[in-house]
């Protein structure tokens, strides 16, 4: 039998319900306004992106469009009306890592005439003989300026966008106010007694990675891969011009955690597709987390360093600089783009060159041994011998970076005003890029009876003065824009060599035997020129 319902049952059910439907008519309410409100943020995030996918489509669509108008007008044309060449491709990822052979397709298409070619949708003009190089950067065109981050698209700009390399006018010349005094040629000098303790302790290294014989004695030779060996060395000399005293064997290793972190962050703005598009650049992805989590561990280990050196008292290029951050006349975004840039950027440059001086002596061993014996009659002041600049060891340096150059093609540089270039009117503001091997391996200056071009042969230099190789030679820099770390570049690239000559002789393993070859073997996943090569350190 069912029981009745009680009177204050009976109450506490109706309220129950009125209170249930109180609620019940909110909740429909909130997710009426929730799913308005979803909507509209659904409809405005998607007005965004495709603003932001126009926008990338447009710039490309302007730069054809330019380029097209431009041409009507008589640009990108000579005096006979004839249409500069265009190597149709758009060589953004190509020209590093496929740079020669784009080199060689240009070479065929334009012979020995600038031609244009797309860097995604802006066309550039490639120059590579020493008139194009002399019309460019001559005196009849006014300034010259870097394009936006350096037409790499916006992860790049996050991550070197506002270093020097990239910064142009008044905030360019602040930026090398700071840092010029940090890596003069006196400064250079005085750490070379630090440069030689790392190549010390680097050799030491590499006799560990050999082996050993079975009665515990140094093996006599060992066999490594050029450009994995000077790797790390280069890295650890420029990480302590920057830092000083103030660099621990723990922050080094802290350095070397962020550069595992920053080479992925520099494939990405080199070779990432998507990171080109702006909107994929603000969207959440993988790539943005590597760089953002590299941004702040960078930031913070830079303060970290800062203040260490500041509480302990200990000498800090870093730290001497950053009160110009402080002061205004740089922002810390420039000043830690800038350290990157010269530390973790370069590391590709540096090692790639040293790597390329072991190779080229491996391969030449009449130059291997005049230039050792050159080091060996200069013993007694090595220091005099290292600022010498008339030697076979400041020439051998100066040969390898010739025929190896750190890149294929230079990055873009534009000039203010309108420019002819071997007869062809270029408007002002079109990115211009040097062949770089080209042009320092096929102007008719390195090419004699004698000698060729491809042929690694330092004493050329001894019968040039800089003069005659004005527009021939791309080394450290043409025009104004110099390579700021030339004078830690000549100091590191002589001890190294001295050094390691003293103790080693090098060859070469595998095909790459025959001096006048064209070129070693390289690796494709580098933005710079990374030698393939394995090399035998025969100790003397
Ligand atoms: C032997 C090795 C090196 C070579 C062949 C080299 C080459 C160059 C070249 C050609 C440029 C001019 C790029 C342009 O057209 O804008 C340049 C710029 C630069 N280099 Fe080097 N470099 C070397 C080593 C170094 C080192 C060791 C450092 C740092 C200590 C460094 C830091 C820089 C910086 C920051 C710039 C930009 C300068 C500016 O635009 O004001 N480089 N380098």
């Amino acid at each position: 039998m069912m029981r009745p319902i009680s009177h204050s049952t009976h109450i506490k059910f109706k309220l129950a319900q009125k209170v249930m439907s109180v609620i019940m008519k909110q909740t429909n309410a909130i997710s009426i306004i929730f799913s308005k409100a979803f909507y509209g943020a659904f409809v405005a995030f998607s007005f965004v992106i495709l603003i932001l996918y126009l926008y990338d489509q447009y710039n490309s669509l302007r730069y054809r469009l330019a380029k097209v108008l431009a041409q009507r007008v008589g640009y990108f044309r000579n005096d006979q009306g004839n249409r500069i060449k265009e190597l149709s491709l758009n060589t953004r990822f190509l020209r590093f890592s496929d740079g020669h052979e784009i080199s060689k397709q240009g070479a065929a298409l334009a012979d020995d005439e600038p031609y244009i070619t797309w860097n995604d949708g802006k066309p550039e003009i490639v120059l590579s003989n020493p008139g194009h190089v002399k019309d460019f950067f001559s005196r009849q065109t006014q300034g010259h300026a870097k394009p936006p981050h350096m037409g790499m698209g916006p992860y790049f700009d996050r991550v070197l966008g506002s270093s020097v390399g990239v910064l142009n006018g008044d905030q360019w010349k602040a930026m090398r106010k700071v840092f010029d005094p940090n890596l003069s040629h006196q400064t250079a000098m005085d750490f070379r007694g630090t440069f030689s303790r790392e190549v010390a302790a680097w050799m030491k290294n590499l006799q560990s990675q050999g082996s050993t014989a079975a009665n515990g004695a140094l093996s006599p030779e060992l066999v490594l891969d050029a450009s994995v060996t000077c790797r790390v060395l280069p890295f650890k000399m420029v990480a302590s011009v920057l830092y000083g005293n103030a660099l621990s064997q723990d922050s080094f290793r802290e350095l070397l955690a962020l550069n595992s972190l920053h080479e992925k962050v520099m494939f990405n703005a080199f070779f990432g597709k998507q990171e080109r598009s702006r909107l994929f650049s603000i969207l959440p992805s993988q790539s943005k987390s590597l760089m953002d989590g590299f941004e702040r561990k960078w930031r913070a280990f830079n303060l970290e360093m800062i203040e260490k050196a500041k509480k302990e008292g200990l000498p800090c290029p870093v730290a001497t600089m950053y009160p110009s951050v402080r002061k205004g006349s740089v922002t810390e975004k420039e000043f830690l783009h800038t350290i990157d840039e010269i530390l973790f950027a370069n590391i590709d440059v540096t090692s790639s060159v040293l790597a390329f001086l072991l190779i080229n002596l491996a391969r030449n061993s009449r130059a291997q041994t005049e230039l050792r014996q050159e080091i060996g009659r200069h013993g007694s002041d090595p220091e005099a011998y290292v600022e010498k600049t008339d030697t076979l060891l400041e020439y051998a340096c100066m040969e390898s970076i010739r025929l190896c150059p750190a890149a294929w093609f230079s990055l873009p540089e534009y000039a203010t005003s309108d420019m002819m270039i071997s007869g062809y009117r270029i408007p002002s503001g079109t990115p211009c890029i040097i062949d770089w091997w080209r042009l320092n391996t096929q102007s008719p200056i390195w090419n004699s009876v004698e000698v060729s071009g491809t042929l690694f042969s330092p004493q050329r230099f001894q019968k040039l003065v800089p003069q005659d190789y004005r527009w021939s030679f791309l080394q450290f820099g043409l025009g104004s824009r110099k390579c700021i770390g030339k004078n830690v570049a000549r100091v590191m690239m002589k001890t190294f060599l001295v050094m390691v000559l003293k103790e080693w002789e090098l060859q070469t393993v595998g095909s790459a035997k025959d001096a006048e070859q064209e070129m070693v073997d390289t690796k494709p996943d580098r933005f710079t020129v990374t030698p393939d090569q394995r090399l035998r350190f025969v100790r003397i």
